[in-house]
This record gives structure tokens, sequence and C-alpha cells, in this order.
């Protein structure tokens, strides 16, 4: 599509002119990137060109070397309030029930005594078809099921951002899609921002409205554009130079 993304005057996610090195190594550099609430991006490149980390500044779980990233206008200085980051592997209490690891957030919120943090696992469980398998362990559930998990434990804390660092790459396609499928359904229904770090670009054609290409070293934004009804043949087309089927791995 060649509608041009807007300049916002007041952005949900800013950042400004933002750089990453470990160490002496840079990652990216001058990446500026302003989303709305509730737009749906999806962050494509190369393996190893810094998606990641730039998820991880994002959240305010690493802090940039350069620039600045606000949230609603505040800088970010630490974890961010209310975004939560969903990733590949499930990371579940093993020794701890479906619903507790659900809960696990409430818990440290020092919400588990609310009888509404109970409710709200217990709904999410049953969005998610997992409303049986409440008082299994995690070595009971297949892989997918693990995912659905991890996805109700990050939405127990009720984030108003997600963001997904390749939560379905573990997966099988039939599991992929219909777990796609699920976040999309959830993330809509809850009008949350959603951000997803990806190689797969069916997982980006699935979920996002967006799509902002990282490349170079140190990357740099070299591509954001939105994605319209065929999505997937946009993306294939627009990064056709680099690679046909994927961004390669
Ligand atoms: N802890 C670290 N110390 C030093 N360098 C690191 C560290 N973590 C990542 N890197 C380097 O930073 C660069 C960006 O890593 P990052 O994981 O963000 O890339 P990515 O695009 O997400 O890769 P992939 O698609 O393979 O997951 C890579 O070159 C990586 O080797």
């Amino acid at each position: 599509m060649t509608r041009p993304i807007p300049h916002l005057a007041s952005p949900h996610l800013a950042l400004a002119s933002v750089a990453y090195r470990y160490g002496a190594a840079p990652v990216f550099e001058r990446v500026d990137l302003a989303v709305e609430a509730g737009e749906r991006v999806g962050i494509l490149g190369r393996s190893g060109v810094g998606k990641s980390t730039l998820l991880q500044v994002l959240a305010g779980l690493a802090a940039p070397s350069s620039g600045t990233v606000r949230v609603d206008g505040a800088a970010v200085r630490g974890p961010v309030p209310g975004c939560t980051v969903m990733f590949q592997r499930p990371a579940l209490l093993p020794w701890a029930t479906v619903l507790d690891n659900v809960l696990l957030p409430a818990r440290l919120g020092g919400r588990s005594g609310r009888t509404d943090a109970g409710a709200e696992a217990r709904r999410l469980l049953e969005e998610l078809g997992l409303s049986e398998r409440a008082e299994a362990k995690p070595h009971q559930l297949s892989g997918g099921q693990q995912q659905r998990v991890a996805l109700a434990r990050a939405l127990a804390s009720r984030p108003r951002i997600l963001l997904l660092d390749e939560p379905f790459s573990a997966l099988d396609p039939e599991m992929r899609a219909s777990l796609r499928a699920d976040v999309l359904r959830l993330a809509q229904a809850r009008g949350l921002t959603l951000i997803v770090v990806t190689h797969d670009l069916a997982d980006v054609a699935a979920l996002a409205r967006r799509a902002v290409v990282l490349a170079g070293r140190p990357a740099r934004i070299a591509d954001d554009f939105w994605l319209g009804d065929d999505a997937e043949a946009e993306l294939r087309r627009r990064l056709r130079p680099a690679t046909p089927e994927r961004v390669a791995a």
C-alpha cells in the first residue's frame, strides 16, 4: 500500500533516534518509530539484525545507548507498566498448575487475594479452551497448549501492550496457525497494541497491519509500510531483494 505512515502528534509508543550497543558493538542506531494505541506491528529482519533487542528496549528491559523511548509521552526508565512480553518458549513453572501459572503475574503484583484475579485467570483459560486443564501441570500439556497458558499468563496482568518475540516458532504449522488466531482474537477484543518479532511472513500477515523492516549493520529501519488484504504477497514483494520466502534465518 502506498498510504504513508503518518507522523503522529502524540503516539502511544515513540522511539526517537534510538541506538543500542552491546559493549563496543553497535546493534542498531537512529531508530525512529511511532506507534498508535491499538496498532498491530510486525518487526522483520535477518537473524541477528537486532529485532529482539529492539523489543527489549521497547519493553524497558534494556536501556538504549542513546535516544529516547516514550510511552504515552513519559520517558521509559525501566520495565514499562502495562507491557508484557511473550517469548518463543512458554517458560512455565513446572511444579505449578496451569491455573497457578496464569495467576503468577497477579501474585507478583500483590493481587492474588482479589477474587477477580482468579476469575480473570479462569476466564482466560476458558477463552483459550483450557478450562479442563486448569489443575494440570505444564508437562501434561502439548507444546501449543503450554504456549496458550503463556498467553493467558501474559494477558492476566491486563496489559495494554503485548510484545511477541517469535512466539510460535517452536510449534508445528497447524498449531501455529491456531495460536496466531487466538492471539489476534484476544488482542483485538482487548484493543491491545501488539508488536510481533518474527522470521515468518505468515505471522506478520496474520497479526499485523503494519510491517517494520530492520536492515544493515548497525541496523536502521529500512522499510515501514501498511499491510493490505493480501499482506503476505505484499511482504514477499517488498522483501524480495533480501529473500523470497522468509527473511533469511
Ligand atoms: N548479550 C549479548 N551480548 C553481546 N551481543 C549480543 C547479546 N545479545 C545479542 N547480541 C548480538 O546483538 C545482535 C542482535 O541480536 P538480536 O537477538 O536482537 O537479533 P535478532 O534480530 O532478534 O536475531 P534472531 O532473529 O536470530 O533472533 C546480534 O548480532 C547478537 O549476536
